[in-house]
């Protein structure tokens, strides 16, 4: 641990898993660089203070009810906290910039600038009321957060006569049939958020991504050039700087006992993030698939996935009892320890890009089911672009997962995924070490919030 440089930073996450995970590592990032770390968060999914002694936490009312919290349509969600976290959070702000103006010349640390996720959108006129500089973490990969403004107009145009494996032009590596999947979400509010989230970022001082150039060849040029304020490809560094400890839920410690008693590259991962539901029907196929495929496997189901039902009921006893022989069903994993150990051999995931990112830094291969959103493209650049895991076409059936799980632990295809990534990993790993990409992309980070 590098000593205080005297500089502090208050940071704003969104309040999902998705986007709490990333700002932590981020804050653990800036830490170890001498900054103090502030934290302004939401009662509503509030990250636990405890967890993260060395920060100071500082909780705002969002006014959020229990059923509001619960609704399926996050950009309207996300609206909802727009409206009602502006006042209190202009508030909170004003308030340290006073007291850290007020301290003792040996305790102050000069608040140097807010860091908030994208989703945020009042924080420019916060901000520039109280002549703070801003910055702000996209938890998306580049290419997703670049084209993602242009979807109001794609659904306005959506084009008749392409096929469903044609190339979106506008949103290359996503197709026809994910843009229609991605669009199906009711998005009244979707044109208005997205507009206000573009302007956030073009009036910052910067953009975040925990992602780097190894991963975003393509997209991070013309980012530079559309978004015109400098961007910061700092990482992934999730083996440095562990995001598990940002877990609203509690992970189930029994995972890695019952992964030492599995063989090598054995077990395959199953998991879908925070956000995403299913039917009962659908949890039953993945059951079926994961039992047939014969493989031993970890299934993280959490509570709340299966819509209407509180955790694994649908399932029948009797497919229970089969699923014990050879499986272990838990609530929520520690998911980074899960995907590092040895016993690991593959990962069916729904494809957040905090999932993906961590699979690719412990070079695990994937099987690619996305539900929504950025998840259709980031499942498309692992198995189109970077070719490091199979794709199941949204074929949730019990054949389809089996004979998938099948290919790629002892096909050739499963072979030549696993080569490729192993490299992939590589390449990652030495852009996050002295002088790679990303490495030097974080040295910029700092300088400029250090001048700031
Ligand atoms: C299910 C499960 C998850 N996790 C951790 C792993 C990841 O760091 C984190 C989940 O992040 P993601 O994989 O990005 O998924 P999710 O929470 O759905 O993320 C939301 O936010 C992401 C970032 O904006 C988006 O890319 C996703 O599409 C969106 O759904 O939670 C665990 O540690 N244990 C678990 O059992
Ligand atoms: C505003 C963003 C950027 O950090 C939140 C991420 N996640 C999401 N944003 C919007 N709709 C979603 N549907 C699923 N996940 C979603």
């Amino acid at each position: 641990m590098e000593k205080s440089n005297g500089l502090q930073v208050i940071l704003f996450p969104l309040p999902i898993q998705g986007c709490i995970n990333p700002m932590l590592q981020l804050a653990k990032i800036l830490h170890s660089r001498g900054f103090s770390i502030t934290v302004i968060h939401t009662r509503f999914n509030a990250p636990k203070a405890s967890s993260h002694p060395l920060f100071t936490f500082l909780e705002i009312p969002d006014g959020l009810s229990e059923t509001e919290t619960r609704t399926d349509d996050k950009t309207f969600l996300f609206t909802l906290l727009n409206r009602r976290c502006e006042t209190p959070f202009r508030d909170c702000l004003a308030k340290l910039l006073v007291s850290s103006d007020s301290e003792t010349e040996e305790k102050k640390q000069r608040i140097s600038c807010l860091i908030h996720d994208s989703g945020w959108t009042f924080t420019p006129s916060v901000t520039k009321s109280l002549k703070l500089p801003r910055l702000v973490l996209s938890t998306y990969t580049v290419s997703f957060f670049l084209h993602h403004f242009a979807l109001p107009k794609l659904r306005r145009e959506v084009s008749q006569d392409s096929e469903q494996d044609d190339l979106v032009q506008d949103f290359p590596p996503l197709r026809e049939k994910d843009l229609v999947r991605l669009l199906e979400e009711k998005r009244e509010y979707l044109e208005p958020y997205l507009h206000m989230m573009l302007e956030a970022t073009k009036s910052s001082s910067g953009i975040i991504f925990m992602s780097c150039e190894e991963l975003n060849q393509d997209s991070l040029p013309k980012a530079r050039e559309d978004l015109k304020v400098p961007i910061f490809a700092i990482g992934p560094s999730y083996s440095n700087f562990p995001a598990s400890s940002g877990s609203l839920f509690t992970q189930d410690e029994t995972c890695i006992p019952w992964l030492d008693k599995q063989e090598d590259k054995s077990v395959i991962y199953v998991s879908f993030g925070s956000l995403v539901t299913m039917t009962g029907a659908e949890l039953i196929e993945i059951a079926y698939g994961l039992r047939n495929s014969g493989q031993p496997f970890l299934l993280a189901v959490r509570v709340g996935l299966v819509k209407g039902t509180e955790w694994i009921e649908v399932i029948p006893e009797e497919l229970k009892a089969k699923l014990d022989e050879k499986g272990k069903i838990v609530k929520w994993a520690p998911q980074q320890e899960v995907l590092k150990h040895r016993a690991i051999g593959g990962f069916l995931t729904h494809n957040g890009w905090n999932s993906v990112v961590e699979s690719v830094c412990e070079g695990v291969p994937m099987i690619c089911l996305p539900f929504i959103w950025d998840q259709f493209l980031n499942a498309r650049l692992v198995s189109d672009v970077w070719r490091v895991g199979l794709h199941l076409e949204h074929r949730i059936e019990r054949n389809e997962i089996e004979s998938s799980i099948r290919s790629l632990f002892f096909g050739n295809e499963g072979e030549a995924i696993r080569e490729r990534m192993k490299l992939l990993k590589e390449k990652v790993g030495r852009s996050v070490k002295e002088n790679g990409s990303a490495y030097r992309s974080l040295e910029r980070l700092v300088d400029q919030i250090s001048s700031f």
